[in-house]
């Protein structure tokens, strides 16, 4: 808490709209640490494939992506530029690539990088995916601190993205008829420490995530859902222990339920179930390092 700001009235809603921007600001860097891993990925790729380190097409698409977004955003495409070409030249640097190749200083901001600090690795060591660090996990927000900032999100924003997510998971299933006991059904969806719900159907076939009152809702914290999802835990421990509830019709909610178990995971396609298990241990170790209590 700042020190001369007072706890209650405008000054107190400058302390919390601090909080909300040094949230964003964390995010900026989960990006670029992401960004980052990514590139590292791409680089081993590029070289089992006997592709060049640079590529200076991909770098014209990103920045053209860039401008598009940033003009639907309403953000100052200088702006978007400038923060493109700061990870440009990261992920060249990374590669040990030249920061600017001749092209008329097209990455003006690449001296504003600090110089590599990459000690030798093997190529092992450098592409695997490491544990979160504890100490940087308590420094993260659980989750609960980002129920706030979630809400100002449109919600029609989640459930689009849970209907690419949920359309990934079980194309499968759904393919198979599994999923057919959802048509004209709702159920609900609850992260109870995001104050996040979503209401699940079944229309022509295909997987909607739409409004309404569910029949079922099976409820957990982001977590625990996770777990279940990236197959951490299984369902019969996460409901033994109550950390995971079904409320209204328990047929529909447990058929659910027993699909989620059934699911044919070897099915899901890799990248998927990689995001999946990486995002549920991460929140698991956040959680650890909140003492529990994320
Ligand atoms: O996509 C790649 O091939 C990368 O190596 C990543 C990346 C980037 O940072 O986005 C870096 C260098 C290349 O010239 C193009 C793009």
């Amino acid at each position: 808490m700042h020190p001369i700001l007072p706890h209650t009235g405008p000054g107190n809603r400058v302390v919390r709209l601090r909080q909300g921007i040094d949230r964003l600001d964390d995010l900026l860097l989960l990006t670029l640490a992401a960004r980052r891993r990514l590139v590292r990925l791409v680089a081993a790729s590029k070289r089992e494939a006997g592709l060049a380190g640079q590529d200076p097409h991909r770098e014209e698409e990103i920045f053209r992506r860039g401008q598009r977004l940033a003009r639907r955003l309403g953000l100052p495409p200088r702006l978007a530029r400038a923060q493109l070409a700061l990870a440009i030249a990261d992920g060249r640097q990374l590669q040990g690539l030249a920061s600017d190749s001749g092209q008329g200083g097209r990455l003006p901001i690449a001296g504003m990088l600090p110089a590599p600090m990459e000690s030798p690795m093997n190529d092992q060591a450098r592409f695997a995916i490491p544990e979160p660090p504890p100490r940087l996990l308590r420094w993260f927000p659980p989750p609960w601190r980002w129920a706030p900032l979630l809400r100002l999100l449109p919600s029609s924003w989640s459930a689009r993205a849970l209907e690419a997510a949920l359309l990934r998971l079980l194309d499968e299933p759904l393919r198979a008829g599994e999923l057919d006991f959802l048509a004209g059904r709702r159920i609900g969806i609850e992260v109870t420490d995001l104050g996040l719900h979503w209401v699940l159907g079944l229309e022509d076939g295909r997987l909607r995530v739409g409004e309404g009152e569910p029949e079922s809702t099976v409820r957990g914290s982001a977590t625990d859902l996770l777990s279940l999802a990236g197959r951490l835990e299984d369902a019969d421990t996460l409901f033994f222990q109550r950390r995971l509830e079904v409320t209204g019709d328990t047929e529909l909610g447990l058929t659910a339920r027993n699909l989620l178990d059934r699911l044919p995971w070897e099915s899901v396609p890799l990248g998927a179930r990689i995001l999946l298990d990486r995002a549920a241990r991460f929140t698991r170790a956040a959680r650890a390092a909140h003492g529990g209590q994320a």
